[in-house]
């Protein structure tokens, strides 16, 4: 039976759109897009998208016109199952000629192994794309980052590692035993780096996750998997942020204590692997430590959050998921907030550290101890909240230059846990047009810093402005740890059931600009500044589109009128991925 193939039509010029309808169209590149059938509960099909080389036989049933016009909607949800590819995009519009250097936006972009597909979105196979900017041209490529976990599935055609929802089945009995000791050890955990991406101080890129193996170095130019970017230091945890925060100088992460629930926060210097020990702070909440997806920082203090939604060992060791995958929902043990001092300049190595310890008597260890807390200005509580991602922190002074407060700006979901669910697979591949996706809001804390025990949750602006969505936000880089005015975002234009609403958020004037395309899901706004500017927000935003019509393409944005300024087209659809950094043409 035949089925509708896209064949591409040799290397003519005139690049455009691949639909899936079947009819064939000049397009640029050589790719065959064959669709396979894989059964799945919602026909679902995998977009597979092959070197062309020999046509392959074609066996695959017919799609109906509403299968194919499914098959276009959910392209943002579709796995391409990719080598890699590289060419000129399209572009429509003008780029701006002063915007020249690399974004890469890594995200989990192939969500099955074999026939089996994953069941969450975090869960999905690193996918580096690329877009390269120089004098008004862009080049796009994408590649998958090549970790343990990802060669693994692929040379056994199974999944081999736990995964953020899917976890290997163990054969037998003695198999279970032992893939619960290698829990213990992290072993078991995947090191699939497939959400933070970032360019360290000395020119070295890295693509992480959220286990500390889970650190990658990739070639920004070809996309290749260097390798394992190894820390050469003895901290040995296995959790680690999935966003640092990265300064001309060096590198800042949070590294969760699981056995000893707290946080470590660490510094690594530039042109190093060597992360040294800033300062500890114990969790209040109680026995488990809360998750830290990322973290803000101010000029000179490290804000630590100790979420009420909190690492479960239980359900680290459960084979078959719970709704909340690998953590609990933990009101009773409260949400705080720790502020620790960056201390400038004295970095406590883990070597000294063990080294006093050992030297110290209990009586001094109880003063050493009391040494310690001061490395930490403040731990105050807070309402309750949920927050995979923060988007600035900065310092309130009194007119004497004394610090009052902490304010913190993060993408919170109105302490409603409900989100995780919601980024199943299915409801994304399903739920398009119901209005299925949970109130978020940027969330702005207070933090006292004159001793006052508790802090202030409350919306930065009107959630309403953003159709009450809010995450995968950023601001101009620049004004990290300052006091900033603009929010680029995801919001909503309801019903929806992701964010699908980019949007600028100014929350001086309590103000907002949107972007939508119906159908339409867009990535992380990401904001580059123009070389020279003066203004916070002059500059372009870049985000991926995936459109309903099964379309990949980079959009970019003025910063200031949030206008669409052009877009560069890729020859096939995107799927959906989480962040993105900017590489300048050195
Ligand atoms: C959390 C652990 C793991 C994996 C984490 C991964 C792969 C990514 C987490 C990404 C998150 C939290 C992204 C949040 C995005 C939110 C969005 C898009 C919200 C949209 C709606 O508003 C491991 C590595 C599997 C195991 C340790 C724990
Ligand atoms: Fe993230």
């Amino acid at each position: 039976m035949a089925t509708k193939i896209l064949s591409a039509a040799g290397s003519t010029m005139l690049g455009s759109k691949l639909t899936l309808s079947g009819e064939s169209r000049n397009v640029r590149d050589e790719y065959l897009f064959k669709k396979s059938v894989i059964p799945t509960n919602r026909l679902m099909r995998e977009l597979i998208v092959t070197n062309v080389t020999t046509r392959p036989p074609l066996s695959m049933p017919v799609l109906t016109e509403s299968d194919a016009e499914q098959e276009r909607k959910l392209v943002a949800w579709t796995s391409v199952r990719q080598e890699k590819w590289e060419g000129q995009l399209v572009v429509e519009g003008e780029i701006p000629l002063w915007l020249n250097g690399t974004y890469l936006r890594n995200g989990p972009g192939r969500w099955h192994i074999g026939d089996h597909t994953f069941r969450h979105l975090f869960d999905g196979y690193a996918t580096l794309i690329k877009l390269e900017f120089d004098n008004g041209r862009s080049k796009g490529a994408h590649r998958q980052i090549e970790s343990e976990a990802y060669k693994a599935a692929m040379k056994n055609n199974k999944l081999c590692y736990r995964e953020f929802s899917e976890d290997p089945k163990p054969e037998n009995f003695l198999s279970f035993v032992g893939e619960l000791a290698s829990l213990f050890s992290g072993a078991s955990l995947t090191d699939n780096a497939n959400a933070g991406v970032m360019q360290l101080a000395d020119g070295r890129v890295l693509c992480i996750t959220e286990t500390t193996k889970g650190s990658y170095e990739i070639d920004p130019t070809t996309l290749e998997t260097i390798g394992k970017f190894e820390y050469t230091d003895n901290l040995g945890t296995i959790l680690q942020a999935a966003h640092g925060n990265v300064t001309k100088t060096d590198y800042l992460t949070i590294l969760p204590d699981m056995i000893t629930p707290g946080y470590q926060v660490v510094r690594m210097e530039a042109g190093t692997n060597e992360r040294k020990l800033l300062g500890r702070v114990n969790c209040r909440g109680g026995p488990q430590v809360g998750w830290v997806h990322s973290f803000p920082v101010t000029e000179n203090y490290v804000i630590v959050p100790e979420m009420p939604l909190r690492y479960s060992t239980q359900n680290l060791l459960n084979v078959e998921p719970t709704p909340l995958y690998k953590f609990a929902w933990l009101p009773e043990s409260k949400g705080y907030m720790h502020v620790m001092c960056k201390a400038s300049g004295n970095i406590v190595s883990n070597k000294e550290l063990n080294m006093q310890v050992t030297l110290i008597s209990i009586t001094i260890m109880i003063l050493f101890l009391m040494t310690l807390q001061q490395l930490k200005v403040a731990s105050v509580e807070v309402p309750l909240f949920v927050t995979f991602h923060y988007l600035n922190a900065y310092e309130e002074t009194d007119e004497d230059g004394r610090l009052t407060n902490i304010i913190v700006d993060c993408c919170e979901h109105e302490a409603d846990t409900t989100i995780l669910d919601v980024l199943r697979l299915q409801n994304l591949r399903s739920n398009g047009d119901i209005n299925m996706l949970p109130f978020a809001r940027i969330g702005r804390f207070t933090l006292p810093m004159d001793g006052s025990p508790m802090g202030t949750l409350e919306a930065a602006v009107d959630p309403t402005q953003h159709g009450r969505g809010m995450d995968t936000a950023t601001i101009n880089n620049e004004y990290i740890g300052k006091k900033h005015r603009y929010v680029y975002g995801c919001g909503a234009h309801r019903p929806t059931n992701f964010p699908n609403m980019l949007t600028k958020v100014d929350v001086v004037n309590m103000t907002t600009k949107t972007w939508h395309d119906e159908g339409a899901i867009p990535s992380e706004p990401f904001f580059v500044p123009r070389p020279g500017a003066i203004e916070e927000d002059d500059g372009v935003v870049i985000s991926m589109i995936s459109d309903r019509d099964g379309e990949g393409y980079a959009l970019l944005l003025d910063g200031t009128t949030f206008e669409e300024i052009s877009r560069a087209k890729f020859p096939y659809g995107l799927p959906y991925g989480l962040h993105g950094c900017w590489i300048p043409k050195n």
